[in-house]
C-alpha cells in the first residue's frame, strides 16, 4: 500500500509542479517526506509519513549550516546520545553551526529533519538524520530552545521561506533518529547496515527528481516562449525591399534557439533513464545489496551538475534571443532564469558534484586497468579507442555511430589523461590530496565529457527504440544529430585534440549542423508546442499561444501597480521644478 501511496503522492506533486508553473510551496516538505521514506524504519514511516502526506505537520530538511553546505563531514550541529534518559541532545554549539538555507523553515515548518553529527560516549559516528519538532502544533510558536526565522531576500525563490534554525540542547527520544540503516541501541551500541554514506542517499533522489520538473521543465518553457516569439516578432529587412523578416528566419537566431530545443529533448529523454536506474538500485538497497550505490551516486551527481548548468545557460540564451522584451518581467524569462540558476547550487554545488563523478571514474579506470569488470555506465573506459574519426563526408556525421565514437573517445582520453596526471604527480612526490587538487580542473572536464557521452548515447538509444510515426521519427533524429553536433562544435578543441577529428572534418560538422538548422526551422514551433504548457503555466506575454504579443505586453503593463498609484515624487519634487519653468516658456 505504501508504494502506491508514494507513487500517488509523486504524481500529485508532479502535477502540481506542472500546473502551478513550479512555484508551489513546500518543495522541501517533499524532500523531508521522501527522506523519511528512504531512511526511516517501517515504524517511523508508519508514524510520520501519513502526518506529512496530510500536511498535519510541515517538514524541512535542515542539513546546510552557515559554515558548511558542501562539506558534510564538517557539519557542526551535534546529536549526543544520553543513555540515562534514552534521548538525543540536539545542539547548535556556535553560530557557524546554525542551520541556514533550509526551505519551508523560515515561517512554515513544524518539524525538521536535522542532519547532525552523532556522538555516543564521546565518539563521533558522522552525519545522521534526527526528527525534531521546532514549532508548536497548537499556535505555531517556536518551541523552547528553538530560534527560527527567515534568512531574508534572495535572488529568486521569493515564494520559499528559506530559514535559519538555532537549537539549544533540544531533547528528542531515541526513536527520532531515522534508523533503517544505522541504529543506536538503548545500551549505546551503534549498528550500521550497508554503505558508510547511506545517510547521504536521500540527496540522490532529490537530484533525480529535480532534474525533471524543476530544471528541464524550466528550459522547456523558456524555449517555448522564445521560439513562439521568434515566429511572431518581425525585425529588419531580410530581402531588400521585402517585408521585415520573422527573426527565426535569421540563421543566427536558429543557431541560438534550436540547439536549446534539441537540449530539451535530450534532457527530457535522460530523466526516465536516471529514474529507472535510481529505482533499480533503490530496490537492490532495500534488499541489502549496496554494490551499485557508488555508480548511482556518480551518475546522478554528474548529471545534476551538467543538466542544471546547461539548462541555466540555455534559459539565458532564450531570454537574450528575445531582445528588449526578454528583459521585461512580463516575458516570464527573467523569473525562469533566477529560478533555475539556484539549481546549480542547491542539492550539491555543481563543481563539487562533478568532482564526485570524477572520483568514481578514476577509481573505475584503475579497476578496469587491473582487469576487473566495470559497471555498465563506465564499461567503455577500457575499450580500445579508434585513433581517428572515420567520417569521409558531411553526411557521415548523420550516422550516430560516428559521433558516438567521438564522444566516447573524448571522454576516455580526458579521464585517462587526468588519472595518469594524478598518478604521475603522486609518483613525483606529491601527497594524493595535493595531486588530486592540482588536477581538479582537468578532472572536472573529464567528468563533464563522461556525462555528455552518456546523454548523447541515451538520446540515440531512445530515438532508435521509439516506434513512432516516421515523420516524428525523422524530426527526433534531426534533433539528436543537432544536439550532438552542437556539443562537438562548442567543445571543438577537445575533439580536435591528438587529431581525432581533423579541421576538415570539423568543417563538415559545421556544414551538416547548418543544414539541420534549416530543416528544423520549419518544425520548431510544432516540436516545442508538443510539450503542451498552457498560457497560464508559461506566464509570459511573449509566449502565449495566440501570438498576440504586443496587445498582451500593453495590457499587462497597464495593470502594473505603478500605473495606478499617485506619483508622490511629482507632487514633492518635480512639480515645483516644472512650475518654475512655466514663466520662462
Ligand atoms: C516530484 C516532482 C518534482 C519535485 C521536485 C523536487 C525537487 C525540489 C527542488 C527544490 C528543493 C530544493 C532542495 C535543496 C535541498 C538542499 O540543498 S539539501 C543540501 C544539499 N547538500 C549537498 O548536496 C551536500 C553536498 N556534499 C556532499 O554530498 C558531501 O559533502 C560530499 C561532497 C559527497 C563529500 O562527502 P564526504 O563524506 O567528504 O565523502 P568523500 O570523502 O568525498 O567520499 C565520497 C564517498 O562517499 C560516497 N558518496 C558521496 N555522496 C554520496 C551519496 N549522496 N550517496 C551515496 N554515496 C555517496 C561516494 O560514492 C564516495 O564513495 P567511495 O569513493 O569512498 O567508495
Ligand atoms: C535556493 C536554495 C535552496 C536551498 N535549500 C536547502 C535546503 O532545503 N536544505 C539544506 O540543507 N540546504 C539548502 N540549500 C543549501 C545548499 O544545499 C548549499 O548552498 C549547497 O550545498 C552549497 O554549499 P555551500 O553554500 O556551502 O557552498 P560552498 O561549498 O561554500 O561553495 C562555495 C565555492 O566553494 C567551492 N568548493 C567547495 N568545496 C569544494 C571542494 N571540495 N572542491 C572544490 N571546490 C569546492 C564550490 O565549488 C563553490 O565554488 C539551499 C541553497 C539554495 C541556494
Amino acid at each position: 500500500m505504501n508504494a502506491v501511496l508514494k507513487l500517488l503522492h509523486h504524481i500529485q506533486v508532479h502535477f502540481n509542479f506542472r500546473v502551478l508553473a513550479g512555484d508551489i510551496g513546500f518543495n522541501v516538505h517533499t524532500v523531508f517526506l521522501n527522506c523519511i521514506n528512504e531512511l526511516g524504519t517501517d515504524e517511523q514511516i508508519a508514524k510520520w509519513v501519513p502526518l506529512a502526506q496530510n500536511y498535519n505537520i510541515i517538514g524541512t530538511y535542515a542539513q546546510t549550516e552557515l559554515g558548511h553546505g558542501t562539506y558534510l563531514r564538517g557539519l557542526e550541529t551535534t546529536a549526543t546520545f544520553d543513555m540515562s534518559t534514552q534521548e538525543f541532545l540536539i545542539n547548535t554549539p556556535k553560530i557557524s553551526a546554525m542551520k541556514w538555507w533550509p526551505g519551508d523553515l523560515g515561517r512554515s515548518a513544524t518539524h525538521a529533519l536535522v542532519l547532525a553529527q552523532l556522538y555516543i560516549k564521546g565518539k563521533n559516528y558522522g552525519m545522521h538524520p534526527f526528527l525534531v519538532q521546532i514549532r508548536s502544533l497548537h499556535d505555531h510558536s517556536p518551541l523552547p530552545g528553538i530560534t527560527v526565522g527567515d534568512i531574508g531576500p534572495k535572488m529568486g525563490f521569493a515564494h520559499v521561506d528559506n530559514g535559519y534554525l538555532f537549537l539549544r540542547n533540544i531533547r528528542i527520544p531515541l526513536q527520532n533518529m531515522l534508523s533503517r540503516y544505522s541504529q543506536v541501541l538503548p545500551d549505546g551500541r551503534y549498528v550500521k547496515r550497508g554503505s558508510e554514506k547511506i545517510n547521504y542517499f536521500s540527496m540522490i533522489l532529490v537530484r533525480v527528481n529535480m532534474i525533471g520538473e524543476v530544471v528541464v521543465g524550466t528550459l522547456t518553457k523558456a524555449c517555448m516562449i522564445a521560439i513562439r516569439y521568434s515566429v511572431v516578432r518581425r525585425q529588419s529587412e531580410f530581402k531588400p525591399g521585402a517585408a521585415e523578416a520573422k527573426i527565426l528566419d535569421y540563421q543566427t537566431q536558429q543557431g541560438k534557439l534550436l540547439p536549446q530545443l534539441a537540449t530539451v529533448y535530450a534532457f527530457h529523454f535522460l530523466c526516465p533513464y536516471l529514474l529507472d536506474y535510481y529505482n533499480l538500485v533503490h530496490h537492490e538497497i532495500k534488499s541489502g545489496n549496496f554494490k551499485s550505490l557508488p555508480e548511482l551516486h556518480a551518475l546522478t551527481a554528474g548529471m545534476k551538475a551538467l543538466v542544471t548548468e546547461y539548462s541555466t545557460a540555455g534559459v539565458e540564451v532564450c531570454r537574450r534571443a528575445c531582445g528588449g522584451h526578454g528583459y521585461s518581467m512580463l516575458s516570464g524569462l527573467p523569473s525562469l532564469y533566477s529560478y533555475v540558476l539556484a539549481a546549480c547550487t542547491y542539492e550539491g554545488e555543481n563543481t563539487v558534484l562533478y568532482l564526485q563523478t570524477a572520483r568514481y571514474l578514476v577509481k573505475c579506470l584503475a579497476m578496469g586497468q587491473s582487469g576487473q569488470s566495470l559497471p555498465q555506465s563506465v564499461a567503455y573506459l577500457t575499450s580500445a579507442l579508434s585513433r581517428r574519426c572515420q567520417a569521409r563526408d558531411k553526411s557521415d556525421f548523420l550516422k550516430t555511430e560516428i559521433y558516438l565514437d567521438a564522444f566516447e573517445h573524448r571522454a576516455c582520453r580526458l579521464i585517462r589523461g587526468a588519472a595518469s596526471k594524478v598518478q604521475a604527480l603522486v609518483h613525483s612526490g606529491l601527497e594524493q590530496y595535493e595531486a588530486w587538487n592540482s588536477t581538479s580542473v582537468e578532472l572536472l572536464e573529464a567528468s563533464m565529457a563522461h556525462c555528455q557521452y552518456i546523454i548523447v548515447k541515451v538520446f540515440v538509444d531512445t530515438v532508435e527504440k521509439l516506434n513512432s510515426d516516421p515523420g516524428i521519427h525523422i524530426s527526433l533524429k534531426r534533433l539528436c544529430h543537432l544536439f550532438a553536433l552542437h556539443w562537438i562544435r562548442t567543445n571543438a578543441g577537445s575533439f580536435l585534440h591528438n587529431e581525432y577529428i581533423s579541421g576538415n572534418q570539423l568543417d563538415m560538422v559545421t556544414e551538416i549542423y547548418l543544414d539541420l538548422l534549416l530543416l528544423l526551422r520549419k518544425e520548431a514551433v510544432v516540436l516545442v508546442d508538443a510539450f503542451d504548457y498552457t498560457d497560464e503555466q508559461l506566464n509570459s506575454a511573449l509566449g502565449s499561444y495566440d501570438g498576440q504579443v504586443y496587445q498582451r505586453l500593453f495590457e499587462w503593463a497597464q495593470k502594473a501597480p505603478e500605473n495606478h498609484q499617485v506619483n508622490s515624487a511629482y507632487e514633492k519634487h518635480m512639480k515645483p521644478l516644472f512650475h518654475s519653468a512655466l514663466s520662462k516658456l
